[in-house]
């Protein structure tokens, strides 16, 4: 695999850099991360990394260059690399609410740019990462879905979902933490000290998630071997329905996208 430059060494970009090595697919040598200094690189230097505070230096030898900076950060950064890059290069930006054709008006209409949105799971090669472009050609396009499969699970979709993509699930790992968290904050409340609820909610969500994705099952389908007539669990469930459970995610995963999608602009 060539070298891999990943401009904006932060949650995400240093998530992807321990993802594609714990995958095996790069070596730590192969990827170069970037900050604005190399003194916030330390960890990253430690961990065998290639680090630079110069993201021109840094894209000019890369294979794929990956944008991982704040959209607010995005159009300074493309204006410094635009000099150092060929059109060889596959541009993967994984900033939200930016087009293929905002990068492009940047750093030029002939450029292959592909959009990619993963969350932090990706560290440990378990991200749900949507991918979309304009016009890449079909085997960039397959380069990249390898890439980001080697880290958890691909699908590729239409430009227009991307900011669906980026509240559903790069979001949404936020909203399945904070349910975790609820869940335990209700252990403690009957009985269990934190350290016991927490460990009893996260191995109780991943049983969940590891039903649906083993089985292929509906999640009510599932929910109905759980609900015994008259029983406990379908009281819980009424109540947590009653006050609005699954209305708050679907508000707020609306809301997510709603706001994905102009933060380029803010
Ligand atoms: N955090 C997440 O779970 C996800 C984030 N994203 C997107 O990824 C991008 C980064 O998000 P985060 O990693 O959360 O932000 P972050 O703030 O943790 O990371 C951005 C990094 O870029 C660095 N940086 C800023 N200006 C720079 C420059 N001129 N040159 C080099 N490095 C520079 C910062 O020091 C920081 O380490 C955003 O556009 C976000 O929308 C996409 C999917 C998931
Ligand atoms: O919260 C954010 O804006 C970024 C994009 C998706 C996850 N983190």
């Amino acid at each position: 695999m060539g070298k891999i430059a990943i401009i904006g060494s932060g949650n995400i970009g240093f998530s992807l850099a321990k993802g594609l090595v714990k995958s095996g697919l790069y070596q730590t040598s192969d990827i170069t991360l970037t900050r604005r200094s190399l003194s916030s690189l330390k960890e990253e230097a430690e961990l065998g990394f290639q680090i630079s505070d110069n993201n021109a230096e840094a894209a000019k030898t890369a294979e794929i260059v990956v944008l991982a900076i704040l959209p607010q950060q995005l159009r300074k950064v493309m204006e410094d690399i635009k000099p150092a890059l060929n059109h060889q290069q596959i541009i993967v930006s994984v900033v939200s609410g930016v087009n293929c054709s905002d990068v492009k008006a940047v750093l030029g209409e002939e450029k292959t740019v592909i959009r990619a949105m993963p969350n932090t799971a990706i560290a440990i090669g378990q991200s749900m990462t949507c991918i979309a472009t304009d016009n890449a050609e079909e085997a960039k396009i397959k380069q990249i879905e390898t890439l980001f499969e080697s880290v958890g699970s691909v699908v590729v979709i239409q430009e227009d979902l991307m900011t669906s993509a980026t509240a559903l699930c790069a979001c949404g790992i936020a909203f399945f933490l904070r349910a975790i968290r609820a869940a335990s904050q209700g252990g403690v409340e009957i009985g269990f000290h934190a350290h016991d609820a927490l460990k009893m909610a996260v191995q109780t969500a991943k049983g969940a998630a590891d039903l649906l994705l083993q089985t292929q099952n509906h999640p009510e389908g599932e929910i109905d071997k759980v609900t015994s007539p008259k029983g406990c669990t379908i009281a819980g469930l009424n109540e947590m329905e009653h006050n609005g459970f699954s209305s708050a995610f679907i508000k707020g995963i609306k809301l997510s996208a709603k706001k994905a999608g102009g933060l380029y602009n803010e």
